[in-house]
C-alpha cells in the first residue's frame, strides 16, 4: 500500500508542532506518512524568524513577520513551554519568565533540530493554491519554488494548514488619514521604537499590540503617548504622559480629534487595530473564515475543517496557550491522520460539536473563564493522545498571576516570575528595566 501523503502549510511554531508529532510517532517505531511541509520564508520559527524588513521579503512575497527589535515574551514563558522539551533542557539552566524574541526563537528551535525534521521542509516554497478533487478524494497543491523560480503540482491525502493569523493587518481609514503630516503605520510594521524618540504618538488600539508598543515608544523615550479606544479603556495605571482617549474621529494636519470633542497634537499614528484571517491560496470550499475567537468557526475540536475533514488547521483560535496548545493540536491531527482518533463522518456532528464551544465561549467574557476554557481545551486534545500531560491548570494560575501583575504596574510586570509546569522550577527574577532591554540578544540574556 503506497504510503498517505500529508502537507504542512507553514514551519512557524504550529506546523513545527506537526512536525515533531510526526516524529515523535516514527521514533516509537510507528510507520508515518510522508511529510512534505512548504515555508514561504527562507528559514522556520514563522513570526518568530525576525526581519528588519516591512511590506515585501527578498522574494517579492508579503513580510509574515509582525515582530518587533525589541520585542519581549509578552506573557509568562510557564503558560507556553513545551511538555516535551523544558526551558531547562534546552538551556541548561531554568530562565526567567519573560525572555526576549531571540531567546523564545532559539528555544523553538531548539526542539525541532533535535528531532531532526528540517529535512521535511522546502523553503522559500509558498503555496499558491488548494484544490479539493473529488473523484481522486485528494488535494492538488501548486507550490512556488523561489529557488527555481517556477511553479509545480503534487497530490496529497491531507493538508493542513498552519500559516498563522497575525500577519495580515486590519487597517482602518479615518478622516484625515490621506492628508495626515506625520507616519501612519500599522503594528505589522514596527519595527524599532527608537524612531518615535521625542514625538508624541497616538496609538490606535487596547489590545495587547496597543499595550506593547505603546509601552515601548514610552520606555525609549516618546514625549507622550495617547491610546484611543473603541469600547473600553486598558484602565492600567500609565504613566503620567499617557492617555487613554475614546475612539477617534478624525485627524486634519497633525491634530487627532476625537468622538468626545477632545483634540490632540501627534506626530505619528500606529494602528494597532489587528490582523485578518487571510489564506489568498485558498479556494472558498477549503478557506476557513473565522474571527479571532477561542472556539474558531467551523472547525470540530479546533482543527478538523468541518466541511473538508481531510482538511485540518492549526492555532486558528485567540491564543492565551501558544505553543504547548499547538502541540496538542498537532498531537491529535497526527492521530487523526493516522487512524488512532475517529472524526466523526456526518457533518451534524462535526458542527454539533463547533456550536457547543461557540456556546460555552459566549457563556462569559471574564477573562479568567477564557484562559480556563483554552486550557481545558489544551487538556481535552491531550488526553486523546501520548502528548505529556502536564499540569494545565498550573499554567492557567501562571496566566492569572500575569494578569495581576500587569494590573499591579503594567511598567514592570516584566520583573516577576514563576514556577514551571514542567520541570516545578521557580524562574530567577530577571529586572529588565528598560535600559537594558536595548542589549536583548540571546548571548547577553542567558549572562544575566
Ligand atoms: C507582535 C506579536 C507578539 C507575539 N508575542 C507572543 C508571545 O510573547 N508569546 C507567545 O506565545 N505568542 C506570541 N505571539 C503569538 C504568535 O501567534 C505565536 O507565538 C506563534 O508564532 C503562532 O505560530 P503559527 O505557526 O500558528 O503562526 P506563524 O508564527 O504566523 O507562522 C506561520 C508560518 O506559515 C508561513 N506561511 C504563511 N503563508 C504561507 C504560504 N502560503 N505558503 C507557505 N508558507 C506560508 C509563514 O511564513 C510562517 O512561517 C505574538 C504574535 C504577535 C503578532
Amino acid at each position: 500500500m503506497t504510503k498517505k501523503r500529508i502537507a504542512i502549510i507553514g514551519a512557524g511554531p504550529s506546523g513545527l508542532a506537526q512536525l515533531r508529532a510526526f516524529q515523535s510517532a516514527a521514533n516509537k517505531g510507528e510507520e508515518i506518512p510522508e511529510i512534505v511541509c512548504f515555508e514561504k520564508q527562507d528559514d522556520w520559527g514563522g513570526l518568530w524568524n525576525y526581519t528588519w524588513r516591512t511590506g515585501l521579503d527578498e522574494n517579492g512575497e508579503p513580510v509574515h513577520c509582525s515582530m518587533y527589535r525589541y520585542l519581549w515574551s509578552n506573557g509568562p514563558k510557564e503558560g507556553l513551554e513545551f511538555a516535551d522539551y523544558s526551558f531547562e533542557e534546552h538551556f541548561g539552566k531554568q530562565i526567567a519568565s519573560y525572555p526576549p524574541r531571540a531567546v523564545l526563537f532559539d528555544y523553538i528551535e531548539g526542539r525541532v533540530k533535535k528531532a531532526g525534521v528540517r529535512k521535511w521542509i522546502r523553503f522559500n516554497s509558498p503555496i499558491r493554491w488548494v484544490d479539493y478533487n473529488e473523484d481522486k478524494g485528494n488535494f492538488t497543491v501548486t507550490v512556488h519554488d523561489h529557488a527555481k523560480d517556477s511553479t509545480y503540482k503534487e497530490d496529497f491525502d491531507h493538508v493542513i494548514c498552519a500559516s498563522g493569523h497575525f500577519s495580515t493587518p486590519n487597517v482602518p481609514f479615518y478622516p484625515g488619514f490621506d492628508t495626515f503630516n506625520g507616519r501612519v503605520l500599522h503594528a505589522h510594521d514596527f519595527r524599532d521604537a527608537r524612531e518615535f524618540k521625542d514625538k508624541d504618538i497616538l496609538i490606535l488600539g487596547a489590545s495587547y499590540s496597543a499595550e506593547d508598543i505603546g509601552s515601548q515608544c514610552w520606555k525609549y523615550g516618546c514625549k507622550s503617548v495617547t491610546s484611543s479606544y473603541r469600547s473600553a479603556p486598558m484602565g492600567f495605571k500609565w504613566p503620567d504622559n499617557w492617555e487613554e482617549k475614546p475612539a477617534l474621529e478624525s485627524v486634519s494636519g497633525n491634530t487627532a480629534t476625537f468622538v468626545d470633542g477632545t483634540q490632540k497634537q501627534v506626530d505619528a499614528i500606529i494602528l494597532c487595530t489587528g490582523y485578518k484571517h487571510f489564506f489568498n491560496f485558498l479556494p472558498d470550499d477549503l478557506r476557513l473564515k473565522t474571527a479571532n475567537r477561542l472556539a474558531a468557526a467551523d472547525l470540530y475540536k479546533g482543527v478538523v475543517y468541518v466541511h473538508n475533514p481531510k482538511m485540518f488547521y492549526l492555532g486558528m483560535q485567540d491564543q492565551w496557550f501558544t505553543f504547548n496548545m499547538f502541540d496538542a493540536q498537532a498531537w491529535w491531527v497526527r492521530d487523526a491522520i493516522m487512524g488512532k482518533i475517529e472524526i466523526p463522518s456526518d457533518k451534524d456532528t462535526l458542527l454539533a460539536d463547533v456550536k457547543e464551544r461557540e456556546e460555552r465561549e459566549e457563556a462569559s467574557d471574564d477573562v479568567k473563564y477564557a484562559i480556563k476554557y483554552q486550557g481545558d481545551y489544551v487538556l481535552e486534545l491531550i488526553e486523546e493522545t501520548d502528548y505529556p500531560t502536564f499540569d494545565v491548570a498550573g499554567a492557567c494560575q501562571a496566566f492569572y498571576e500575569w494578569k495581576g501583575h500587569k494590573a499591579q504596574d503594567i511598567m514592570a510586570f516584566r520583573n516577576n516570575s514563576y514556577k514551571s509546569v514542567i520541570t516545578g522550577t521557580m524562574a530567577p527574577v530577571h529586572h529588565t528595566p528598560w535600559k537594558d532591554a536595548l542589549d536583548d540578544s540571546l548571548e547577553s540574556y542567558l549572562q544575566n
